[in-house]
């Protein structure tokens, strides 16, 4: 409320921008236009200019300046929450500021540095060579003759950005009051999370540090380029870093005349980003082709690392579950996959979900599978977790964004591309990892993947239970033979859990007596202790009883 008195003028500013574009309505609705004490009539005199809802909904934000536009370009990654023809919208959203002087840019560095300019570096291009919405990037030489590239910070964003950032909170909680779907769509947790994201934007030495991270997990591959972050001249205002020289991968006339093989290219950059999402579990997550260069010297570069991803070993373990589903054309699969991955709405339609996931494999049916891209399956099956209300994790939307970004750089440097077989190697590496226990054997593994399956599943079905069980809409409508049946279940799992520990116990102390007695031949006689003898015999006797017991039950 004290921004609301303060800043009077921008909630103006926001309620007449939402009317010229035929949203006055929404203004008035939430009791935006009478705490301003706006005629209606001014919200609603305006028709809108444009046809369609999308495109008025970008040019509202795109009016609104550097924090709508910023906000509408993360949630032009919600494939989730939003229909397709908004996020063809939002990602058109472009940052078209004019650049501040150079004086100004001056005029920061030395604040920063404490210094005159002439002693900090050698050259200063006046002219930027980008101009964004947060700041803009300038060509610059060290004292050490090395070039550099400069992003300088536009001065007094922060408050600017921090005091919209305040007013989209106060409008969200407005709107959550006013209407049911706006909590439903987790229309103010998503204004959260985007502030939070915002905010690292603006500090620059996130950008550095997140830069330095990828840079090491490439450190040993020469054909892959990350700049390295000149710390001596970063700050939160300011990053200064090597300067790539080279040309972005749209540029394919110029890339063919430097000579390069373009298909070689194209897996060079999807295997970067593969192994950046697989390996590190850290990527780049807006790699589109401004922000993807390759050097004079053949090198792929990658620069603005001012949006990354994280996927959790969790959100691996889920993604592999998925890729197996995918792999088997299992339908069931990918529910269960979409499902724990992703935050369950009350009334969410799973039925309806499996029967939309089932029409999509059907579509996916005819297609090779290596030819399937990866990308856009992924916004296929994130687009119908969100028809039937599944909210799935920011960075796994991150995930899929980034994924079709790179497809379509790598489509373009070669069409017959197919993606498939070079994320084929780490979706086999995920499944290793899962289950690490192939060698026990093929039927082993499948019980194996069952059971995990049941293991993992669990954490997702207690919390389901539990809140359920808390909102009092348990409804007891299993009859008996389901409920013997589900016992009998319960019963073969832990059959199975236990004899594998024990197996396991008694594969441990067996290597353990095989070891103790081959030095038993040795001059130094442990195995005359006693006491390993007797443990040895009680674990036999308790393996036996317990494997008598458990084929007694005939639940395994
Ligand atoms: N290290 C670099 N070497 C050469 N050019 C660079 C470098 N860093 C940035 N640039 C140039 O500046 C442009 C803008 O940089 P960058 O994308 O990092 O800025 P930004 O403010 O995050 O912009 P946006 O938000 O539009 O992505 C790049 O497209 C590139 O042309």
């Amino acid at each position: 409320m004290s921004s609301f008195v303060r800043h009077t003028g921008r909630y103006r500013e926001i309620a007449m921008a939402l009317g010229r574009h035929g949203f006055g309505y929404l203004a008035e609705e939430i009791g935006l236009a009478r705490l301003i004490r706006l005629p209606l009539r001014r919200l609603r005199k305006s028709e809108p200019g444009s046809p369609t809802l999308a495109e008025r909904i970008r040019l509202v934000l795109e009016e609104l300046g550097p924090t709508f536009v910023k906000v509408g370009q993360l949630a032009s990654t919600r494939s989730d929450l939003l229909p397709e023809a908004i996020i063809q919208e939002l990602v058109k959203l472009q940052d078209q500021v004019p650049p501040f002087p150079a004086e100004e840019a001056r005029r920061i560095l030395e604040a920063e540095f404490h210094q005159p300019l002439g002693e900090l570096l050698e050259s200063f291009d006046e002219t930027p060579l980008a101009a964004a919405s947060i700041g803009q990037v300038h060509r610059a030489r060290l004292t050490t003759g090395e070039p550099v590239a400069i992003k300088v910070q536009r001065p007094d964003i922060v408050p600017v950005i921090e005091l919209d950032l305040d007013i989209l909170q106060h409008l969200t909680a407005l709107a959550n009051k006013r209407w049911a779907w706006v909590s439903r769509f987790q229309i103010p947790q998503m204004a959260q999370e985007f502030a939070r994201s915002i905010r690292a934007e603006l500090d620059y030495s996130f950008e550095g540090r997140n830069m330095e991270k990828i840079r090491r997990q490439f450190k040993a591959d020469e054909g892959i380029y990350i700049p390295e972050v000149h710390w001596s001249l970063t700050t939160s205002r300011v990053l200064t870093m090597d300067f790539v020289e080279g040309e972005h991968l749209n540029r394919l006339l110029e890339i063919d005349e430097m000579g390069y093989d373009r298909k070689e290219l194209a897996e060079r950059l999807v295997n970067a980003l593969l192994r950046q999402i697989f390996e590190g579990g850290f990527f780049h997550a807006d790699p589109h082709p401004g922000n993807l260069l390759v050097t004079r010297t053949g090198e792929l570069a990658f620069i603005d690392f001012g949006m990354v991803g994280r996927l959790s070993s969790e959100m691996k373990d889920h993604l592999s579950s998925l890729v197996i589903a995918l792999m088997r054309r299992s339908t069931e699969g990918m529910v269960r996959a979409i499902l724990r991955m992703g935050l369950v709405g009350d009334d969410a339609d799973t039925d309806g979900l499996r029967q939309d996931l089932e029409r999509l494999r059907e579509r996916y049916y005819d297609i090779p599978f290596a030819e399937i891209q990866i990308g856009q399956a992924l916004q296929d099956l994130f687009a119908t977790a969100q028809k039937h209300q599944v909210v799935l994790p920011a960075d796994l939307l991150l995930l899929g964004k980034a994924l079709l970004t790179v497809e379509g750089v790598a489509l373009a440097l070669d069409p017959h591309l197919r993606i498939l077989d070079l994320a084929e190697p780490f979706g086999r590496k995920l499944l290793r990892e899962k289950y690490a226990a192939r060698r026990l054997g093929k039927k082993l593994f499948d019980e194996a993947a069952e059971l995990t399956d049941s293991l993992i599943d669990l954490p997702h079905q207690v919390r389901k239970l539990s809140s359920t069980l808390a909102r009092g809409k348990l409804k007891m409508d299993m009859n008996l033979p389901e409920m013997e049946q589900f016992l009998r279940k319960l019963d073969q799992i832990s059959n199975r859990l236990s004899f594998s520990i024990v197996l396991l116990a008694f594969s441990i102390i067996m290597v353990g007596l095989i070891i103790g007695s081959s030095l038993a031949r040795m001059p130094t006689l442990l195995w005359d202790i006693p006491a390993i003898e007797i443990g040895f015999i009680v674990a036999t006797l308790m393996f036996l009883w317990l494997l008598f017991s458990i084929f007694r039950s005939g639940r395994f």
